[in-house]
């Protein structure tokens, strides 16, 4: 009763910003991501008639107790689904650059949903496996699949209608991301709080719903095409938008420092210099900055000359969630 799963990082394109459903993880809109190669979690969950609660290893560290209560909890409607009441010990090694704990991270619960669910004798397809990784953290149940990915909304309200599906294969668009790592010193409004103060409060939130979905159709034909220039302005737009609802919250919130517009601004120059670069930023102060491949490396150049930017890894289109040899 012992499975190990690997699931990487994605990046939203088009963001999935607000629930219709909190405890179900029901999205208010789709999204669509793109996995990326370079960040990942490997879980291996051990299901064992011998134990009498869950055991949780974060980094090679027994987990403290809110990470270990929100493992427990997940995996919960794992044993209802299995009708197994079984308890598990669960290692996590996040190969992620941020001191991100578990609970904020999409591979984790990707990878999470894929070993226990594979450990305790259930082998599910993809888009089950996706609602799974949903109830952990919504973002999560893109990184099921690699590539170009979107996350339906659904419209059920039990939520059998939310997951996410395949857009282009990983090889299909070859783009580059780079992860700006900023000089942050502010603990940030955890993207759960951060969207639930927004679709309570924010006035403009209105305005949000009323063009994503619009975003998101222009994305996907941007993908069919291949036009990088279409897609990169969209995202860009896109995550500005998000990003402003969070200013007619109540109270206000940001999650940009001064070197995140320091980088903003770079990019703006570089396409005045005739580089294709956009950004997107998620619940943080980071950049993901996008760009062409045979690009990368100028945009990385200049974006190194910018002193408060701390760190840059250069990623591209990844795998899906795998299963590895225990
Ligand atoms: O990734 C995106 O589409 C956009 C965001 O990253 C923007 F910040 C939100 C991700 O939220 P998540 O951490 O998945 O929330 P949960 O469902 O409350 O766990």
């Amino acid at each position: 009763m012992k499975a190990t799963a690997k699931a990487h990082t994605n990046i939203a394109l088009i963001k999935y910003w607000g629930k219709r459903d909190e405890s179900l993880i029901l999205p208010m809109n789709s999204s669509l991501s793109v996995t990326l190669d370079t960040f990942y979690t490997v879980t291996t969950v051990e299901f064992n008639e011998k134990l009498t609660e869950d055991v949780f290893f974060l980094n090679g560290e027994k987990a403290d107790h809110t990470d270990t209560e929100r493992v427990s909890n997940y995996l919960r409607a794992i044993r209802k689904f299995a009708k197994k009441h079984l308890f598990a010990v669960v290692r996590s090694e996040n190969h992620v650059p941020t001191a991100a704990g578990f609970a904020s991270s999409a591979s984790g619960y990707a990878a999470l949903a894929a070993a226990a669910t594979k450990a305790i004798g259930l082998n599910l397809h993809p888009q089950e496996l996706s609602q799974f990784a949903r109830l952990g953290s919504g973002s999560a149940c893109r990184s099921i699949y690699g590539g170009f990915v979107e996350w339906q909304k659904g419209v059920k309200e039990d939520g059998s209608d939310s997951f996410a599906v395949p857009i282009l294969h990983e090889d299909d668009f070859p783009i580059a991301v780079l992860s700006v790592m900023v000089a942050t010193n502010r603990k940030k409004v955890l993207s759960r709080a951060g969207m639930k103060r927004t679709v309570e409060t924010s006035p403009f939130y209105q305005g949000w719903l009323d063009t994503v979905e619009h975003d998101l159709s222009e994305l996907k034909h941007a993908l069919e095409l291949r036009d990088f220039t279409l897609l990169g302005e969209i995202a860009e737009r896109n995550a500005l938008k998000m990003h402003a609802t969070t200013l007619g919250a109540n109270p206000p919130f940001y999650y940009w420092q001064s070197a995140t517009m320091e980088v903003m601004e770079a990019v703006q120059n570089m396409r005045s210099q005739g580089i294709e670069a956009y950004f997107t930023m998620d619940a943080g102060p980071n950049v993901k900055v996008l760009c062409l491949p045979e690009d990368e490396q100028k945009v990385y150049d200049q974006l190194k000359q910018i002193p408060s930017v701390k760190k840059i890894f250069t990623c591209h289109p990844g795998p899906g969630v795998t299963i590895l040899p225990t």
